[in-house]
């Protein structure tokens, strides 16, 4: 097993209520069975994740915990090794737990969604425009770019201006892209329950479908009482502090956004997914929607995303049309959305090495 730093500049910062994403760093983790080679990435986002001293120290561990005998040749290895791994560094072990699916989906000849138990033929996912904060003029320019490009789901970030602005941004994107569209709000988590009220109330005649996190991460209750008007609630944030069960029996949630940076792997995604259609012992009726999102990571690891997202069967819209924002990539593939859809790579693995073409 390898570990090999790599960092990656934005053309298009991403402006949030609380940060403006500016780059990216991480590390490709590389394991090799019998000639053949898994690669995952571990992308820490500080705030959501380990920084990445916190997930270079994790990877040096698995590293040498994998060169332990006999484990260097074992079959089950990968338990052992994700088993060493803090549960406060999730980046680290959606690295890890990326290199063994991808090593195991090439051994078994099938695609990685496959692997992870997708049952249908799939090839492409949908998914959502992804439009930063900035002035009513901007967000109409990139809403009006988007929908000409072929997206019908867009996802605007709020929550770092005035409600009241933020209303007539909104508003002023549905007036340019009329009622087809699909439009949602992410607050990351900056609204008090007043400004969230009165947003979900005004948002209402706006159409929008669901806001992510529209209060702090740990007020579950305040979530809870927010739902049940026309506008949903998503959780994002808070799934790095509170379990996805947790949150379904509290009825906190209309939507889960499901990071696999931030949950810990892909694995993890497809048993929150699953949990969210099926509800848990508790919750078995509730029918949550889960949608996939990067953290804007490199090639590796949101082609693992397209992945586990086209695993899960119906799929909404996910927020995985990140790419275009890097400046620099891990792979020439990038993955591209086209007509609001990402094609899902069918070679055996995650994603051809190879620029531009998939594994045969
Ligand atoms: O969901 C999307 O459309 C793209 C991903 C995204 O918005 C995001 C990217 C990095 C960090 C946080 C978030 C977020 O959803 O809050
Ligand atoms: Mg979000």
């Amino acid at each position: 097993m390898t570990v090999e730093p790599f960092s990656l500049d934005l053309a298009r910062p991403l402006s949030t209520a609380d940060r403006t994403i500016t780059h990216r760093d991480g590390f490709l983790v590389r394991i090799e069975r019998d000639g053949v080679e898994g690669i995952g990435e571990a992308t820490p986002l500080p705030g959501w994740t380990e920084s990445i001293d916190e997930c270079r120290t994790a990877l040096e561990r698995a590293v040498s915990v994998s060169e332990r005998e006999p484990l260097a040749r074992s079959t089950t290895d990968r338990e052992t090794i994700l088993a060493e791994v803090p549960a406060s560094c999730p980046a680290a072990r959606h690295g890890l737990a990326l290199a063994f699916s991808d090593l195991r989906a090439r051994q078994a000849r099938q695609p990685l969604y496959r692997y992870l138990g997708g049952t249908e033929r799939v090839t492409s996912v949908p998914v959502n425009a992804t439009i930063g904060d900035g002035s009513v003029e901007a967000t109409v320019r990139a809403a009006t770019r988007a929908v000409d490009r072929g997206y019908d789901c867009l996802k605007c970030k709020v929550g770092a201006r005035p409600v009241t602005a933020d209303v007539e941004r909104l508003r002023a994107v549905r007036d340019a892209v009329g009622p087809a569209v699909e439009l949602r709000g992410d607050a990351n988590g900056a609204w008090s329950r007043e400004q969230a009220d009165r947003a979900f109330e005004e948002l209402e005649a706006v159409n929008i479908s669901y806001v992510e996190q529209p209060l702090s991460p740990d007020n579950i209750e305040g979530h809870t009482a927010l739902r049940g008007g026309d506008v949903g609630v998503a959780l994002d944030e808070t799934l790095a502090e509170i379990s996805v069960n947790e949150i379904l029996s509290a009825g906190a949630a209309d939507v889960l956004i499901l990071k696999p940076m931030v949950l810990g792997g892909l694995d993890r995604v497809r048993d929150a997914a699953i949990m969210a259609h099926e509800g848990t012992d508790s919750t078995s009726s509730e029918d949550v929607i889960p949608i996939v999102t990067t953290t804007i990571d490199g090639a590796y690891a949101r082609s693992g995303a397209v992945h586990v997202a086209a695993s899960i069967s119906g799929i909404s819209a996910c927020g995985l049309a990140t790419g275009d924002r890097l400046a620099e990539d891990l792979l020439t593939h990038r993955l591209p959305a086209t007509r609001g859809r990402i094609a899902v790579p069918q070679g055996n693995g995650n994603i051809s090495r190879r620029s531009g073409i998939t594994d045969a």
